[in-house]
This record gives C-alpha cells, structure tokens and sequence, in this order.
C-alpha cells in the first residue's frame, strides 16, 4: 500500500471517535467484555498495549469476537512488534516513540502506523517520511497544550493523537485545539477497573468520553 493509502486508512481510523482508550491487559480473558462495554459506550477505536503478555492474545480475541471494534496494537517499540501487530490483523499500530528502524519498518510494511513524538527532531524524521499522525506522548508531562501548540507551527501538515496524563478533566480542552484529531488516555479503562470486570462503569465512562468534543 502506498504511503498517502496508509496516511487515508490512519486519519479514517482517527475520525471515528474523539477518545481511544488505552488499555493494559493482564487477562485475555477481559478483553472481550471489555470491548464491548467501550463499543456500547460508543469509543470503537481501542489501543491494546504491548506492555504486558497478555496484550497479543487480548488483541486477537476482540478482532475475533468484537466485529465492531477497531484494534490498534501500542506500545510497538520494534520492528519485531510491528510486524506481529501488522500479521494479526489490527487497523493501526501505534508508538509511544519513534525510531529509525521502526519507521523504515512501517514504510516499507501494508499497516498504517502513528509514531510517537516529543521534540521538532522527532517530527522531522515523520515528516521525511511522509508521516503527519502522530502520537504525542507523554502529552502533559512533556508541557501540555502549549507545546503541542508550539510543536505544531512548524509543521502544519501534522495532526496529533496526545496521550500521557490525559483524563476526564482535562480532555475537552486538549479536543479544542485544532490540530488534535482525537485523544488517548488510560481513564477510561482503568487497570483496576479492567481487573474488577467493572464492565458497566467503563461503558459509563467511554460514553461520557464521546460527549467531550
Ligand atoms: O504504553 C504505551 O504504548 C504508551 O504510549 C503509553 C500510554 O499511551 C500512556 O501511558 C497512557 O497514559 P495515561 O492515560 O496517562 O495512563
């Protein structure tokens, strides 16, 4: 696929809804409830992480089993874990950096990927390469709206996706800026609540998500 199809597929994917929870997964067996409670809360767009083992196997049971969502793999670090999200099936991969030889990976790959950034340096090497959908990570640790709105001047074909610290109270105002096409964040699909299988409280929360922008 060429890259400007690739670039179609990600900002497709990014249009669906203003939040993508990002979720770490210690039991595969969650992952199923659990995408359907953010599906019926009305978020499709799910980040599976690759921080924990079950993350893989979590993936392949929602593209399995939840028709309706659309799976990204995160935490892709490697070539190696682009590859294996991109052989699973997923819609998207994602990162929370960048690096040479995962973003030559992704070039030369068929799924669409959104390389992580925190510096003009990173975004250069995006946009050489034709990347403009860009995680911004970690977005309010790494100075919050005022950098991405800095970050964003010189390069106006870029559109960022910020995640890191990102939550109900502050969302709305991160989904103003015009340059954000949607926002991650881990609230909505807390750990413990994951744990809990405290399916009803995450739909609740994914559904208040969709009403932030
Ligand atoms: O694991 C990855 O691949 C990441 O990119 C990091 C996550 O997106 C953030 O850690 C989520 O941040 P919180 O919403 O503040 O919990």
């Amino acid at each position: 696929m060429s890259i400007p199809d690739k670039r179609a597929k990600l900002d497709a994917v990014f249009a669906l809804a203003p939040v993508i929870p990002v979720i770490t997964i210690e039991d595969a067996a969650h992952a199923v409830p659990l995408a359907r409670a953010l599906v019926a809360g009305g978020l499709r767009v799910i980040e599976i992480t690759l921080r924990t083992q079950a993350g893989f196997d979590a993936a392949r049971a929602i593209l399995d089993q939840v028709p309706d969502a659309v799976v990204g793999i995160g935490t892709v670090l490697t070539p190696a874990d682009y590859e294996r999200a991109a052989k699973l099936g997923a819609a998207f991969a994602i990162s929370p950096g960048l690096s040479i030889e995962l973003l030559d990976a992704a070039t030369a790959g068929e799924l669409p990927f959104a390389p992580g950034i925190q510096t003009s340096s990173d975004l250069i090497a995006c946009v050489t390469r034709g990347y403009e959908l860009v995680k911004f990570f970690p977005a309010v640790p790494a100075g919050g709206l005022p950098a991405l709105d800095a970050l964003a001047g010189p390069f106006p074909n870029v559109r960022f996706c910020p995640t890191g610290g990102i939550n109900a109270g502050n969302a709305a105002q991160w989904l103003q800026h015009r340059k954000v096409v949607a926002i991650g964040g881990s609230w909505v699909a807390p750990a413990a609540d994951i744990k809990a299988g405290a399916w009803a409280a995450i739909e609740q929360r994914a559904r208040e998500a969709t009403t932030l922008r």
